[in-house]
Protein backbone atom coordinates (compact mmCIF):
# COMPACT_ATOMS: atom_id res chain seq x y z
CA UNK A 1 0.00 0.00 0.00
CA UNK A 2 1.47 3.40 -0.85
CA UNK A 3 0.87 5.49 1.88
CA UNK A 4 1.40 9.63 1.44
CA UNK A 5 2.73 12.12 3.64
CA UNK A 6 1.92 15.88 4.19
CA UNK A 7 4.14 17.68 6.76
CA UNK A 8 2.77 20.34 8.17
CA UNK A 9 4.16 23.65 9.83
CA UNK A 10 7.32 24.13 7.56
CA UNK A 11 8.83 27.65 7.86
CA UNK A 12 12.21 27.06 6.70
CA UNK A 13 13.93 26.32 3.41
CA UNK A 14 16.14 22.90 5.07
CA UNK A 15 13.26 21.20 5.99
CA UNK A 16 11.38 21.96 2.73
CA UNK A 17 13.94 20.42 0.73
CA UNK A 18 14.48 17.48 3.02
CA UNK A 19 10.15 16.85 3.00
CA UNK A 20 10.79 17.12 -0.72
CA UNK A 21 13.90 15.05 -1.03
CA UNK A 22 11.93 12.80 1.38
CA UNK A 23 9.17 12.13 -0.85
CA UNK A 24 6.18 14.22 0.94
CA UNK A 25 3.26 15.12 -1.47
CA UNK A 26 2.48 17.60 0.56
CA UNK A 27 3.66 20.18 2.82
CA UNK A 28 1.64 23.01 5.35
CA UNK A 29 2.49 26.50 6.02
CA UNK A 30 0.02 27.79 8.74
CA UNK A 31 -1.18 31.01 8.71
CA UNK A 32 -2.18 31.42 12.21
CA UNK A 33 -0.86 33.76 14.15
CA UNK A 34 -0.95 32.33 17.81
CA UNK A 35 0.82 29.05 16.12
CA UNK A 36 4.75 28.84 17.11
CA UNK A 37 4.84 27.66 13.05
CA UNK A 38 3.28 30.31 11.88
CA UNK A 39 4.46 31.62 8.71
CA UNK A 40 4.40 35.13 7.11
CA UNK A 41 2.74 35.54 3.16
CA UNK A 42 5.91 36.32 1.91
CA UNK A 43 8.07 33.63 3.50
CA UNK A 44 5.50 31.01 2.26
CA UNK A 45 5.60 32.02 -1.36
CA UNK A 46 9.17 31.89 -1.39
CA UNK A 47 9.08 28.14 0.16
CA UNK A 48 6.39 27.20 -2.32
CA UNK A 49 7.90 28.50 -5.24
CA UNK A 50 10.60 25.59 -4.35
CA UNK A 51 8.52 23.16 -4.90
CA UNK A 52 8.24 20.33 -7.56
CA UNK A 53 5.47 19.31 -9.94
CA UNK A 54 3.72 16.59 -7.76
CA UNK A 55 4.42 18.60 -4.12
CA UNK A 56 0.93 19.97 -3.07
CA UNK A 57 1.03 23.22 -0.94
CA UNK A 58 -1.43 23.49 1.84
CA UNK A 59 -2.52 26.42 3.17
CA UNK A 60 -3.45 26.24 6.79
CA UNK A 61 -6.43 28.55 8.33
CA UNK A 62 -8.38 28.72 11.53
CA UNK A 63 -11.64 30.09 11.19
CA UNK A 64 -10.68 32.98 8.29
CA UNK A 65 -12.12 35.84 7.37
CA UNK A 66 -12.39 36.58 3.94
CA UNK A 67 -9.76 39.19 4.03
CA UNK A 68 -7.51 37.27 5.23
CA UNK A 69 -7.90 34.26 2.95
CA UNK A 70 -7.21 37.34 0.36
CA UNK A 71 -4.19 38.54 1.59
CA UNK A 72 -2.73 34.97 1.58
CA UNK A 73 -4.14 33.63 -1.23
CA UNK A 74 -2.71 36.99 -3.41
CA UNK A 75 0.64 36.07 -2.10
CA UNK A 76 1.01 32.60 -2.06
CA UNK A 77 0.16 29.54 -4.81
CA UNK A 78 -1.56 27.12 -2.65
CA UNK A 79 -3.02 23.92 -4.39
CA UNK A 80 -5.56 23.36 -0.96
CA UNK A 81 -6.98 25.15 1.48
CA UNK A 82 -7.03 23.41 5.37
CA UNK A 83 -9.44 24.62 7.63
CA UNK A 84 -8.28 23.52 11.19
CA UNK A 85 -11.23 25.91 12.97
CA UNK A 86 -15.14 25.84 13.63
CA UNK A 87 -15.69 26.55 9.97
CA UNK A 88 -19.72 25.50 9.23
CA UNK A 89 -20.47 23.16 5.96
CA UNK A 90 -22.03 26.25 4.50
CA UNK A 91 -18.96 28.67 5.20
CA UNK A 92 -16.64 25.87 4.01
CA UNK A 93 -18.73 26.08 0.32
CA UNK A 94 -18.46 29.82 0.25
CA UNK A 95 -15.01 29.60 0.86
CA UNK A 96 -14.24 26.84 -2.30
CA UNK A 97 -16.66 28.96 -4.26
CA UNK A 98 -15.18 31.78 -3.79
CA UNK A 99 -11.14 30.88 -3.46
CA UNK A 100 -11.74 28.05 -6.46
CA UNK A 101 -9.25 26.14 -4.51
CA UNK A 102 -9.86 22.66 -2.88
CA UNK A 103 -10.31 22.36 0.52
CA UNK A 104 -9.98 19.71 3.09
CA UNK A 105 -11.81 20.30 6.65
CA UNK A 106 -10.35 19.54 9.92
CA UNK A 107 -12.40 17.04 12.22
CA UNK A 108 -11.15 17.20 15.74
CA UNK A 109 -11.84 13.44 17.23
CA UNK A 110 -12.04 12.57 20.71
CA UNK A 111 -14.48 10.00 20.67
CA UNK A 112 -17.23 8.09 18.10
CA UNK A 113 -19.79 10.66 18.52
CA UNK A 114 -17.29 13.03 17.29
CA UNK A 115 -17.76 11.37 13.41
CA UNK A 116 -21.04 13.24 12.44
CA UNK A 117 -19.12 16.52 11.69
CA UNK A 118 -17.14 14.44 9.09
CA UNK A 119 -20.09 12.97 7.94
CA UNK A 120 -21.57 16.58 7.42
CA UNK A 121 -18.20 18.13 6.40
CA UNK A 122 -17.97 15.78 3.62
CA UNK A 123 -20.79 17.13 1.87
CA UNK A 124 -19.01 19.79 1.03
CA UNK A 125 -15.45 19.63 1.58
CA UNK A 126 -13.31 18.01 -1.24
CA UNK A 127 -11.27 16.16 1.19
CA UNK A 128 -11.29 15.48 5.12
CA UNK A 129 -8.79 15.00 7.79
CA UNK A 130 -9.01 13.68 11.73
CA UNK A 131 -7.20 14.99 14.00
CA UNK A 132 -6.98 15.02 17.90
CA UNK A 133 -9.42 16.96 20.02
CA UNK A 134 -7.23 19.63 21.17
CA UNK A 135 -6.66 19.57 25.29
CA UNK A 136 -9.60 22.22 27.46
CA UNK A 137 -6.75 24.33 28.17
CA UNK A 138 -7.34 27.98 27.31
CA UNK A 139 -3.61 28.16 25.95
CA UNK A 140 -4.05 24.85 23.47
CA UNK A 141 -3.62 25.68 19.76
CA UNK A 142 -6.48 24.09 17.40
CA UNK A 143 -4.33 21.54 16.24
CA UNK A 144 -0.46 20.65 16.04
CA UNK A 145 -0.70 19.90 19.84
CA UNK A 146 1.39 16.12 18.89
CA UNK A 147 -1.63 14.43 20.76
CA UNK A 148 -2.87 11.13 18.96
CA UNK A 149 -6.20 9.98 19.62
CA UNK A 150 -7.86 6.33 19.96
CA UNK A 151 -7.21 5.27 16.75
CA UNK A 152 -9.54 2.63 16.83
CA UNK A 153 -12.25 5.03 16.24
CA UNK A 154 -11.43 4.90 12.84
CA UNK A 155 -10.98 1.07 12.26
CA UNK A 156 -13.63 0.19 9.78
CA UNK A 157 -14.73 3.14 8.59
CA UNK A 158 -14.93 4.40 4.98
CA UNK A 159 -15.60 8.16 4.05
CA UNK A 160 -17.30 9.66 0.97
CA UNK A 161 -14.17 11.83 0.32
CA UNK A 162 -10.45 11.34 0.55
CA UNK A 163 -9.04 11.60 4.11
CA UNK A 164 -5.54 11.86 6.03
CA UNK A 165 -4.64 11.13 9.58
CA UNK A 166 -3.38 12.79 11.89
CA UNK A 167 -2.93 14.44 15.84
CA UNK A 168 0.53 13.00 17.35
CA UNK A 169 2.11 10.73 14.82
CA UNK A 170 6.28 10.10 14.40
CA UNK A 171 8.48 7.91 12.85
CA UNK A 172 8.08 5.74 15.85
CA UNK A 173 3.98 5.39 15.68
CA UNK A 174 3.27 5.64 12.33
CA UNK A 175 3.12 2.45 10.64
CA UNK A 176 0.54 1.50 13.75
CA UNK A 177 -1.52 4.14 13.18
CA UNK A 178 -1.31 3.02 9.39
CA UNK A 179 -2.57 -0.43 10.19
CA UNK A 180 -5.51 0.62 12.92
CA UNK A 181 -6.65 2.67 10.59
CA UNK A 182 -6.24 2.07 7.24
CA UNK A 183 -5.40 5.30 6.47
CA UNK A 184 -3.68 6.12 2.76
CA UNK A 185 -3.03 9.44 3.66
CA UNK A 186 -0.29 11.05 7.01
CA UNK A 187 0.15 14.54 8.15
CA UNK A 188 2.29 15.30 10.95
CA UNK A 189 3.90 18.40 12.81
CA UNK A 190 5.08 18.09 16.53
CA UNK A 191 6.59 14.51 15.76
CA UNK A 192 9.05 16.29 13.19
CA UNK A 193 10.23 19.07 15.54
CA UNK A 194 13.15 19.19 17.95
CA UNK A 195 11.48 22.25 19.94
CA UNK A 196 7.77 23.33 19.20
CA UNK A 197 7.87 25.41 15.96
CA UNK A 198 11.33 23.70 14.41
CA UNK A 199 11.39 20.96 12.42
CA UNK A 200 14.24 19.00 12.34
CA UNK A 201 15.38 17.97 8.98
CA UNK A 202 16.38 14.46 10.39
CA UNK A 203 12.98 13.42 12.15
CA UNK A 204 11.79 14.80 8.79
CA UNK A 205 13.91 12.55 7.32
CA UNK A 206 12.90 9.67 9.43
CA UNK A 207 9.40 10.02 8.95
CA UNK A 208 8.64 9.95 5.74
CA UNK A 209 11.56 7.33 5.32
CA UNK A 210 9.08 5.06 7.27
CA UNK A 211 6.41 6.09 5.59
CA UNK A 212 7.21 5.66 2.23
CA UNK A 213 8.60 1.88 3.19
CA UNK A 214 4.95 1.17 4.42
O1 LIG B 1 0.35 23.26 13.72
C1 LIG B 1 -0.17 24.25 14.24
O2 LIG B 1 0.47 25.08 14.91
C2 LIG B 1 -1.65 24.47 14.10
C3 LIG B 1 -2.20 25.61 14.65
C4 LIG B 1 -3.55 25.82 14.54
C5 LIG B 1 -4.36 24.91 13.91
C6 LIG B 1 -3.81 23.76 13.36
C7 LIG B 1 -2.46 23.53 13.45
N1 LIG B 1 -1.90 22.37 12.93
C8 LIG B 1 -2.68 21.43 12.19
C9 LIG B 1 -2.00 20.36 11.47
O3 LIG B 1 -2.25 20.10 10.30
C10 LIG B 1 -1.09 19.44 12.22
O4 LIG B 1 -0.22 18.82 11.34
C11 LIG B 1 -1.94 18.39 12.92
O5 LIG B 1 -2.72 19.05 13.88
C12 LIG B 1 -1.06 17.37 13.64
O6 LIG B 1 -0.21 18.01 14.52
P1 LIG B 1 0.74 17.16 15.46
O7 LIG B 1 -0.11 16.41 16.40
O8 LIG B 1 1.57 18.20 16.13
O9 LIG B 1 1.54 16.28 14.57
Amino acid sequence: MTVAAKICGLTEPESLRAAVAGGARYVGFVFYPRSPRAIAPPMAAELARLLPTGVRSVGLFVDPDDEFLEHVTGQVPLDLIQLHGSETPRRIAEIKARYALPVMKAIRVGGPEDLTAALEAAEVADRLLFDAKPPAKVSALPGGNGIAFDWTILAGRSWPRPWMLSGGLTADNVAEAVRVTGATEVDVSSGVEDRPGHKDPALVRAFLSTVTGL
